[in-house]
């Protein structure tokens, strides 16, 4: 299989020329379904600090990460715990994962998340609390973007509800970077998989390992397996795929742009216009750490075909949903 490099675009969320800003989101959302993000507000020193900390909470001992096992997605999910694709490989991924949720809004949503013990590490919620918020801002403001590129109002979202108490979701990823042996199955960092919402805002150390593969759909239909039981209306799932994966590597100055990739719901949403690219990351032998967040819509908004995306020669694909079902749904196939 060969594996090139993708020249993404980048992106200045500061630009003051949004609407050139969201000419070339739209255009980097067709193509490849993924670009860079940068001077999106987060700070250097916060990154740092967000990396350091989920450094120290990875190098503690295993039972001590197990006192806080994944419940209502947050918490620490072991290695090999999870596959994102059972398909290629019977052995989960080689990664530890732990997962903060919203850290406001209404209801008990805030209090649903775990931290760790601040006797074992006392700025670690705090560190992370401020991420997830400055990560969260930023997402608002791309997403007012990707409202322009999608030739909306920039508050469209917004106005949907989508962003009223959104689900914000930071997962602080660690793969050791083991490479199994030629004549064992492989085994991936994360096995190749698309996003479930609507766009995700990554940030790695630098090292390599994430692959794209921005070409799925030149595949004839009958790639496209669906699976029993998939209640979504889609059959879109990409086992058994065999494309080009291309490596995302950073064209930006620093490793403190945001690789950004759209889920499948803005891919729903814009009825297939916008691409939820297929991605997995490739153990390289090096150690790895990685911060995705995922911004997905508030539970009761209802997705459904833009209307500048559907016309009579080309139908909604999807059926209407509720933002809430459709993550249930996604989760019971992804975990059960
Ligand atoms: O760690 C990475 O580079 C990518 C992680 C990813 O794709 C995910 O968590 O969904
Ligand atoms: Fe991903």
């Amino acid at each position: 299989m060969t594996v090139s490099t993708a020249k993404l675009p980048v992106i200045d969320l500061s630009s003051p020329d949004r609407l050139s800003t969201a000419n070339s989101i739209r255009q980097a959302c067709v193509d490849y379904g993924f670009f860079y993000l940068a001077n999106h507000g987060v700070e250097e020193e916060l990154i740092e600090m967000a990396f350091e900390e989920s450094r120290k909470f990875f190098s503690l001992p295993l039972d001590e990460k197990m006192k806080l096992p994944r419940k209502e997605h947050r918490g620490y999910s072991p290695l090999y715990a999870e596959n994102l694709d059972p398909d290629s490989s019977s052995k989960g991924d080689s990664k530890e994962a732990f997962y903060v949720g919203p850290v406001r809004g209404s209801g008990n949503k805030a209090e649903l998340n775990q931290w760790p013990s601040p006797e074992v590490l006392p700025s670690w919620r705090s560190t992370m609390e401020s991420y997830h918020g400055k990560v969260m801002s930023a997402a608002r403001r791309l997403i007012s973007l990707i409202a322009l590129a999608l030739k909306l109002d920039e508050d469209y979202f917004v106005k949907v509800g989508a962003l009223d108490d959104p689900e914000g979701f930071l997962r602080l990823l660690h793969y050791p970077g083991e490479l199994g042996s030629s004549d064992e199955e492989p085994i991936y960092g994360a096995s190749a998989h698309s996003d479930y919402g609507m766009t995700t805002l990554l940030l790695t150390d630098g090292v390599a390992g994430l692959q794209a593969c921005p070409s799925y759909r030149a595949l004839p239909d009958s790639r496209f397996v669906g699976r029993s039981g998939d209640n979504l209306g889609s059959g879109k799932m990409y086992h058994r795929y065999m494309g080009e994966f291309t490596i995302a590597k950073r064209i930006c100055a620093s490793v403190l742009c945001f690789i950004v990739n759209i889920g499948d719901m803005m891919e729903r949403w814009t009825n297939c216009l916008f691409r939820s690219t297929l991605h997995r990351v490739m153990p390289t032998g090096q150690e790895r750490y990685s911060m995705a967040f995922f911004m997905d819509p508030n539970p009761d908004c209802i997705v459904e075909c833009l209307e500048s995306c559907c016309s009579e020669s080309c139908p909604p694909r999807f059926p209407a949903i509720r933002s809430g079902d459709y993550f249930t749904e996604r989760f019971r196939l992804t975990y059960d």
